[in-house]
C-alpha cells in the first residue's frame, strides 16, 4: 500500500495486481484462522476442515449484523457527549463530531444483558461464528461499493490525497472520499470506533460462555479472564480518549475504502477474538507467578502507550502546556516543533513500542503450542513497522532537515537498540 497522497506513482500495473490480490486474499486468510483456531490441531500447517460453502451465507446471521450496524447508528446519533471539531480541512473548514462512544459502550452493555435476561442465547455468536464473518464481509463489500459511487459525485476537496488515481481497483480499496457522510452521520469516524470494537468484546463475552458450557466450568478458566480484561480495558481506553482519534493519520489522510471498511468491520472483530476463540478449544493453563508477569507486562505497555499518546496529544494540542515544560523539543520550519526527550526521546514511535508490548501480553495467556494466537502481535507488528516507513516519509517531507536533525538525536524508530 502506497503512502496515503501519493496516487501519481500508481500506474504501475503491479500495484493493481497487488491490490487485487490483497482483496481476495485477506478475507480469505481471517476465515482460514478462524477455521484453523477450532480445530484440534491449531498448528498453521494442518489442513483446515473447511465447511459447505453454501452453509456460511446465512440471511437471518446477514440480518443480525445489519441490526448490529443499525443498532450502533442509533447510539451514535443520540443527542448526548459534547460536539467537537475535528483538525482542520483543506478548504479551510471543520467537520464537527459528537463523542458519545461510552454513552454506547453502557447502552449496548444495557441492551445485551436485557437480551440475555429475555432469554436470548449469546452462544448464537460461538455457533454461527464463521458465518457471522461471512456476513460482515458481504456487508463490508456492499458499504465499499456504496462508497466508491458517491465519491464520483464527491467535490475535489473533498478527496482523500490517496485513492484518486482513476483505477477502479485502486481507488476502491484505497477509499476516495475521506470524510464520507450521510447528514451530519461520519461513516469512517462511526466504523472505526464502534461497530467493529465493540463486537469484538461481545464475541469475547460470547466466547468465556462457550468456554464454560463446552468444559463444564462455573467460571470462565484464569486464561480467558486475562484476555478478556485487557481487550475490554483497550477498547475503553480508546473510547475515553475518544478525541485523540480525530487527529490519527486514519481519520486525517485515508480515504475511507475496502481496506478500512473490511478493516473495522470485519478484520478487529473476527481477528482481534482468536485468542478468545482459540481457548475455548485449547485451553491454558496458568501458574500464579505467570499471571503476575503477565498482567505486569501488559501494564508496562500501557503505561508506555497511554504515556506517549497523551504527551503528543497534549503537545500538539498547546505547545506551551506546562506539564511538558520539562521536555526538549527541535523547532522545524512549519512553526510546529519535535518532541526529542522522555518516551519521545527514547524511540521515534513510543506509542507503537507500548502497542506492541501489550500485544504479545495478550496472547501469552494462551501458551505455546501453537503460533496462532500470536496472530495479533505478528499482525500489529507488521502494520506498524509499515505504518512507522510511511510516517517518516511524511515527517520527513513536511519537516526536512528539522526530521534530520530528529532522526540523529533519537536513533531508534520503534524498539530501543534493536530497530
Ligand atoms: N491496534 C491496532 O490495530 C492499531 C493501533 N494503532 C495505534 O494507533 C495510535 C496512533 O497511531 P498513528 O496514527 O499511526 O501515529 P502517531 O499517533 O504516532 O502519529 C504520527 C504523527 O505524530 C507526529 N509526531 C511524530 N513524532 C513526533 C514528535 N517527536 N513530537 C511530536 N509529534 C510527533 C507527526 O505528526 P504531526 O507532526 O503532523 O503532528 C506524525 O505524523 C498508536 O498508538 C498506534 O499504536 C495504529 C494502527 C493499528
Ligand atoms: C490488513 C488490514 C485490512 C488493515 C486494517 C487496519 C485496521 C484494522 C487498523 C488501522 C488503524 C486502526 C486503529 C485501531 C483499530 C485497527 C485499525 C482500524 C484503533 C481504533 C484501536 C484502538 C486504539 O486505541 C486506537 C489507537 C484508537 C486505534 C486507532 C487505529
Amino acid at each position: 500500500i502506497l503512502p496515503y497522497g501519493s496516487s501519481h506513482s500508481v500506474s504501475f500495473p503491479p500495484v493493481f495486481a497487488g491490490v487485487s490480490c490483497m482483496m481476495l486474499f485477506l478475507p480469505v486468510a481471517v476465515l482460514g484462522l478462524m477455521v484453523v483456531c477450532s480445530q484440534e490441531d491449531a498448528s498453521l500447517m494442518s489442513p483446515p476442515s473447511l465447511p459447505a460453502l453454501d452453509s456460511l451465507l446465512d440471511p437471518h446471521v446477514f440480518g443480525m449484523v445489519v441490526l448490529w450496524f443499525l443498532f450502533q447508528a442509533l447510539l451514535y446519533v443520540l443527542p448526548v457527549g459534547k460536539v467537537v471539531e475535528g483538525i482542520p480541512l483543506k478548504n479551510g473548514e471543520w467537520l464537527k463530531y459528537r463523542m458519545n462512544t461510552l454513552h454506547a459502550f453502557v447502552l449496548t452493555v444495557a441492551a445485551l444483558g436485557a437480551a440475555v435476561h429475555q432469554g436470548v442465547d449469546l452462544g448464537y455468536i460461538h455457533s454461527h461464528f464463521l458465518q457471522l464473518a461471512v456476513s460482515s464481509l458481504l456487508f463490508s463489500v456492499l458499504l465499499s461499493v456504496y462508497l466508491y459511487v458517491r465519491s464520483r459525485w464527491a467535490p475535489q476537496d473533498q478527496l482523500a490525497p490517496g485513492g484518486n488515481s482513476g483505477s477502479v481497483i485502486y481507488d476502491f480499496f484505497m477509499g476516495s472520499e475521506l470524510n464520507p457522510r450521510i447528514k451530519g452521520f461520519d461513516l469512517k469516524y462511526f466504523c472505526e470506533l464502534r461497530p467493529g470494537l465493540m463486537g469484538w468484546l461481545v464475541i469475547n463475552a460470547a466466547m468465556t460462555l462457550a468456554e464454560m458450557k463446552l468444559h463444564n466450568l462455573n467460571y470462565p478458566s484464569p486464561a480467558m479472564i486475562l484476555v478478556n480484561c485487557f481487550h475490554l480495558f483497550y477498547v475503553l481506553d480508546a473510547y475515553w480518549h475518544e478525541e485523540a482519534v480525530l487527529g490519527y493519520m486514519d481519520t486525517t489522510h485515508a480515504g475511507f475504502g475496502f481496506m478500512l471498511v473490511f478493516g473495522d468491520l470485519m478484520w478487529v472483530p473476527f481477528t482481534f477474538s482468536l485468542q478468545s476463540y482459540y481457548l475455548v478449544y485449547h485451553p491454558s493453563h496458568l501458574s500464579l507467578p505467570w499471571i503476575v508477569g503477565i498482567v505486569t507486562l501488559n501494564v508496562i505497555g500501557f503505561s508506555i502507550f497511554r504515556k506517549a499518546n497523551s504527551q503528543k496529544n497534549a503537545f500538539r494540542r498547546n505547545p506551551s502546556d506546562p506539564t511538558l515544560s520539562h521536555l526538549k523539543t527541535i523547532p522545524t520550519a512549519t512553526g510546529k516543533s519535535l518532541l526529542v526527550s522522555g518516551l519521545w526521546g527514547l524511540v521515534r514511535h513510543p506509542n507503537y513500542l507500548g502497542d506492541l508490548i501489550m500485544a504479545l501480553a495478550w496472547s501469552l495467556p494462551c501458551g505455546f503450542t501453537h503460533i496462532l494466537p500470536y496472530f495479533y502481535v505478528i499482525y500489529l507488528t507488521t502494520l506498524l513497522v509499515h505504518r512507522e516507513a510511511r510516517d517518516e516519509a511524511q515527517c520527513r517531507r513536511k519537516y526536512g532537515s528539522a526530521w534530520d536533525d530528529y532522526c540523529r538525536e533519537v536513533r531508534y524508530r520503534i524498539i530501543p537498540r534493536v530497530y
